[in-house]
């Protein structure tokens, strides 16, 4: 679409506004060809009514926020008085002239001002993620790092905030670009063959661009392997599992600070999977209460311990709670019975996982022993008393960190200037560039077989280097992505 053609924009850029109350400042922001004048129309009183165009000399400089009344165009009330401030195109953050009203942060304010502004014939309303849409147009941003604008909104600890931000800055962008211009330097060279194939050019030029091609395949297949960029930006997942009453959703309602899950005497309490967000040292966590683990002829119970197992199955970590003695102080054999929870679940890992001893407290003086039975991994706590659950959380934390790749500390209030994380290249953050990913592995690894025997023609290594090419432009959105555009930013929110 021609810019003149397009609409200008508008949306709520700030929070909307809850029932406890809005912030003080929201934010409407326009984009697109008429934003001046709609902010004139908007800020000067009569010039709507007048329906001439919008007078230049009203205009404020831009980046330069300006105190105005803002106006409705339909009968001249003033509705707030606040900042306007305007961009002027291409220096703005979608390329087009954007303007800015930063007013009162109240419901009426808020809908009072977009109702005025939708007065305006020539403005509507944005769609999720047009803003920053326009700004991908606009080669304001390549498309990894408009999806990072969208992981950086929804980035709920530190440690995901600073993955967001380095691709919101252009790391991964450029990393698959990287990739694609040497497989583009690869097709160059097989062109050249086949477009002369007689003149001087070196034998078996498929052969020669084998190590450029071989070299990119195991640099890609590492970056497929790593799943510390995607573990970060989905949280990860720790799964409660045990023996019924052995206190699982006691320890998840301690460590949530709330009452997540119902707590009772009775064995088989908990039947759904209870989930719990929670802000681990910087790292994003959910953890999973699950019904306790035996059989049953309950069929509700059946399927709670049949979602147990699955979560166990998938989760990053599991925590095997069991007993440290029964009701009346009595030590229970508790090697034996996470022996026997571990023999059940089908995923044990004997690096993250740990087995908690519950319910030190019932045991008086009577020490249980060392910790650390038979190779398995554990601590003792009272979910009760919350004694030992601040060690827990802080090998939780150290666990985790380690499972996203991080040093631990990486995310204590002073970090390093830049962890080994920064250092590295960044990694593969979402399902969108996984597979095109898988795809552009599976041509490179035609090519390669392909050219491996010396005799393919040119011609069909080519056709597989310019498929693997073509993968990595869809990433960054080079090449043919008109197709994606609305999947990619449908997922954002309004205004951004
Ligand atoms: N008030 C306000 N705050 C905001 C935004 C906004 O749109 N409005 N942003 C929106 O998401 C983020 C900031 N992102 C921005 C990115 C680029 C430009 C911009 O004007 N870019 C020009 C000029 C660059 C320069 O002066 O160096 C350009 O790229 O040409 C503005 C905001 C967060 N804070
Ligand atoms: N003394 C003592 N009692 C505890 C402790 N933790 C939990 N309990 C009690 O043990 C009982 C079972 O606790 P829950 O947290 O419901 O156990 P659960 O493992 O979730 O049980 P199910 O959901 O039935 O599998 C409750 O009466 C708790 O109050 C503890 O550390 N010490
Ligand atoms: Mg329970």
């Amino acid at each position: 679409m021609t810019d003149a053609a397009r609409n200008t924009i508008y949306a709520l850029a700030s929070a909307l506004p809850t029932r406890s109350g809005g912030a003080g400042v929201a934010v409407i922001r326009l984009s697109g060809p008429r934003a001046c004048d709609a902010l004139v129309f908007l800020t000067e009183p009569g010039a709507f009514a007048r329906g001439g165009s919008a007078r230049d000399p009203a205009l404020p400089e831009p980046r330069r926020p300006v105190l105005r009344p803002f106006l409705d165009p339909a009968n001249g009330e003033v509705i707030d008085r606040g900042l306007a401030m305007r961009f002027a195109a291409p220096r703005s953050y979608t390329g087009e002239d954007v303007v800015e009203f930063h007013l009162h942060g109240g419901r009426a304010v808020i809908d009072a001002a977009l109702a005025a502004i939708a007065r305006l014939p020539f403005c509507r309303l944005a769609e999720p993620g047009e803003f920053t849409r326009r700004a991908f147009e606009h080669g304001k941003l390549d498309l990894t790092a408009a999806e990072g604008v969208a992981d950086l909104v929804g980035a709920e600890t530190a440690a995901q905030r600073r993955q967001a931000l380095r691709q919101v800055d252009g790391a991964l962008g450029r990393l698959y670009e990287a990739w694609r211009a040497s497989l583009l330097r690869a097709l160059a060279h097989l062109e050249a063959d086949i477009d002369f194939p007689d003149e001087d050019l070196p034998q078996g030029v498929a052969e020669a661009v084998r190590p450029e091609l071989a070299g990119l395949r195991s640099a890609i297949a590492g970056h497929l392997a790593d799943r510390r960029g995607e573990r970060l930006r989905d949280g990860v997942s720790i799964a409660i599992v045990g023996p019924p009453n052995a206190g699982k959703s006691s320890l998840l309602n301690l460590i949530a600070q709330r009452d997540a899950a119902i707590v009772s005497t009775v064995a088989g309490t908990t039947r759904d999977v209870i989930d719990v967000h929670l802000d681990l040292d910087g790292y994003p966590v959910t953890i999973a209460d699950t019904a306790g683990l035996r059989r049953s002829h309950d069929p509700i119970e059946q399927e709670g311990v049949r979602r147990a197992r699955a979560r166990a199955e998938t989760a990053d970590l599991r925590l095997l709670v069991v007993p440290a003695a029964d009701d009346d102080g009595q030590a229970l054999d508790w090697p034996a019975l996470a022996h026997d929870a571990i023999a059940a679940l089908s995923t044990w890992s004997p690096d993250t996982d740990l087995v908690i001893v519950n319910k030190a407290d019932l045991l008086g003086a009577a020490d249980p022993g060392p910790e650390g039975h038979h190779g398995i991994a554990s601590m003792r706590l009272s979910a009760r008393t919350g004694a030992g659950v601040p060690e827990l959380l802080g090998r939780l934390g150290a666990t985790v960190a380690t499972l996203l790749g991080d040093a631990p500390g990486a995310n204590d209030p002073a970090p390093l200037a830049a962890s080994d994380n920064m250092l590295a290249p960044p990694p593969l953050t979402r399902a969108r560039h996984r597979e095109a990913l898988a795809d552009c592995l599976a041509a490179l690894d035609r090519a390669l077989a392909a050219s491996a025997d010396g005799v393919a023609p040119a011609e069909l290594v080519a056709e597989d280097v310019r498929l693997a090419a073509r993968a990595l432009g869809r990433i960054t959105g080079r090449v043919g992505v008109e197709d994606l555009l609305d999947v990619i930013f449908r997922d954002f929110c309004i205004g951004k």
